[in-house]
């Protein structure tokens, strides 16, 4: 499990660590670290340019002591001084090993770039002249390091307002800051290198966690010799419409290759079509009528794709969560639940899987607020409306009442593309009708759609049902993984 924490519970930790050490042991190993990794991406330090975005604060410091360790291996550094005041002793011990102070005209022709402008201590986006040098910085030919965080990334949400670095690495000092992991700020953040300064002992409980590959591996059911296709989990799937054939048959896809002993779909006619011909695997039950009276016993329900918002799916839609067994709502049927949130009061878990657009329409919060502060929404969703939620997009997030958020690292921007998502409530749903919680189903299932995603799509384009395809192929991986 990698976990993150807020800007709080670090300078938290920060400063019970501190006080038994000596002044200014902490900046020194964190600026060991990031010397190190600098040498690393440099090959050859000697003769080599690199530039230091000095702010006034200690990112800043950490920044001027990397400087003076790689100017005393014969780097050429030089320091670009951006805030109204500058470690002191950081500038000095630059100065004595060589470095010099120069103006933002340096940074275009630097090998290397250090973003030491702010880390945890910024509030709001970037003041002048930080924000037009994080643009000069984006603009230059050199590997940008950001110190901590990249500057213009909120630590603790990973917020962008306004200008923001774009890192090649970013070295985090001590543990990782929730907003590398969740965009806007995941996507400057480049690769994160975790420098280890000592703090560990003093952390908190996680503000999120990222599940990795063996986190997933060790949470997924497995048959055991005992097993049959009754006691490995009965999924029904009650999805798709005369209009919305296609939802049903990629639902259905994510859940076949989800590891259920059956999967049960139940709808109206023409999907009831597709279904039969693209899985022979599944039972199928045409609904006369909006009830599900004798499609058989799950242990589980997904709810939603493509089903329609008419008089007729609201009733399905009800009949579904006035059972007793958990209900993975999405799409058409979040669109129901929004319009009468009674249907949610039910005993019975509850995973909703909205995007941003639906999310919107459920907690009545602006589309791009929400993709501006993913976490914040997904929580305040999972505390009004007191169900799981795994929230879609660039970054997924899961959020459930008194749960770290978990964080989902894997995917693909190959996986924006229609039907995607029906794919993954199918795999979602296998997994509770498995007897996972919502917490860990949401969390395994948008780890493995990513992976999948990205084995689908191996730098192309992909269609959704190759996504169902590749579910197989993703939990061999991260079966390897944990290996
Ligand atoms: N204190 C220590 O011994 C250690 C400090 N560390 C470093 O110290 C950093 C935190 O240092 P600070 O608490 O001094 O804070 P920062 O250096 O992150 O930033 C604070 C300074 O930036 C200015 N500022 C804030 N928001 C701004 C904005 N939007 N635009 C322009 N200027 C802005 C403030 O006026 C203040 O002077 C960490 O991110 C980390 O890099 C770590 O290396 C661990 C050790
Ligand atoms: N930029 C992106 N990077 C990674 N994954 C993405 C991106 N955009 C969307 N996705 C993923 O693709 C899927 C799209 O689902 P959804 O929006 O419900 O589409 P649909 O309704 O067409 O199935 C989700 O799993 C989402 O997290
Ligand atoms: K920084």
């Amino acid at each position: 499990m990698r976990t993150a924490y807020t800007a709080d519970q670090i300078r938290g930790a920060e400063h019970a660590l501190m006080a038994r050490l000596p002044e200014g042991a902490l900046m020194q190993r964190a600026a060991a670290g990031l010397a190190a990794v600098c040498a690393d991406l440099l090959g050859r330090v000697y003769g080599r340019r690199v530039v230091l975005l000095v702010g006034s604060g200690d990112n800043g410091g950490d920044a001027l002591y990397a400087g003076e360790r790689l100017a005393r291996r014969g780097a050429r550094v030089e320091a670009v001084l951006a805030g109204s005041k500058t470690h002191e002793a950081g500038l000095r011990a630059l100065l004595d090993a060589g470095g010099r102070v120069a103006d933002g005209h340096v940074v275009e022709a630097a090998d290397l770039i250090i973003d030491g402008l702010v880390g945890i201590g910024a509030s709001g986006a970037l003041r002048e002249p930080y924000a037009r040098l994080a643009q000069e910085a984006n603009a230059a030919r050199g590997t940008v390091v950001a110190v901590d965080v990249p500057s213009g990334v909120d630590a603790s949400s990973g917020r962008v307002e306004g200008a923001a670095v774009r890192a090649g690495v970013t070295v985090t000092m001590g543990a990782y800051k929730t907003g590398l992991l969740v965009d806007p700020g995941a996507a400057v953040a480049g690769r994160v290198e975790l420098c280890d300064i000592g703090l560990g002992p003093y952390l908190p409980d996680p503000d999120v966690a990222a599940l990795t590959g063996r986190d997933v591996d060790g949470l997924l059911p497995r048959p055991g010799g005992e097993s049959d296709k009754y006691r490995r989990g009965v999924l029904g799937v009650a999805a798709g419409s005369d209009l919305f054939t296609g939802a049903a048959v990629l639902a259905v896809g994510g859940a076949l290759r989800g590891g259920a002993g059956m999967v049960r779909y139940a709808g109206r006619e023409a999907p009831v079509a597709q279904v039969r011909a693209q899985w022979p695997e599944a039972v199928v039950t045409l609904l006369d009528e909006p009830s599900i009276e004798h499609v058989g016993r799950v242990q589980a329900w997904v709810l939603g794709p493509g089903l329609g918002t008419d008089a007729w799916a609201h009733e399905l839609a009800a009949r579904v969560l006035a059972t007793d067994v958990p209900v993975l709502v999405d799409a058409d049927g979040l669109t129901l639940v929004s319009r009468d949130p009674g249907l949610l009061r039910r005993a019975a878990p509850v995973l909703i899987t909205p995007h941003a657009g639906e999310l919107s329409r459920l907690i009545g919060a602006d589309r791009a607020a929400i993709e501006a502060a993913r976490l914040e929404h997904a929580r305040r969703a999972a505390a009004e409306l007191g169900v799981t939620v795994l929230l879609k997009g660039s970054t997924t997030v899961v959020a459930e009442e008194g749960r770290p958020a978990r964080v989902n690292v894997t995917g693909t921007p190959w996986l924006a593309t229609g039907g995607t998502g029906d794919v993954l409530s199918g795999l979602a749903g296998a997994l509770l009708a498995q007897g996972l919680s919502c917490y860990d189903a949401a969390s395994c299932a948008a780890f493995l759609h990513g992976v999948a995603g990205g084995l689908a799509a191996d730098g192309a384009p992909l269609a959704a049902a190759d996504v169902a395809t590749a579910i197989p192929a993703a939990m061999r991986t991260v079966a390897e993984a944990a290996r």
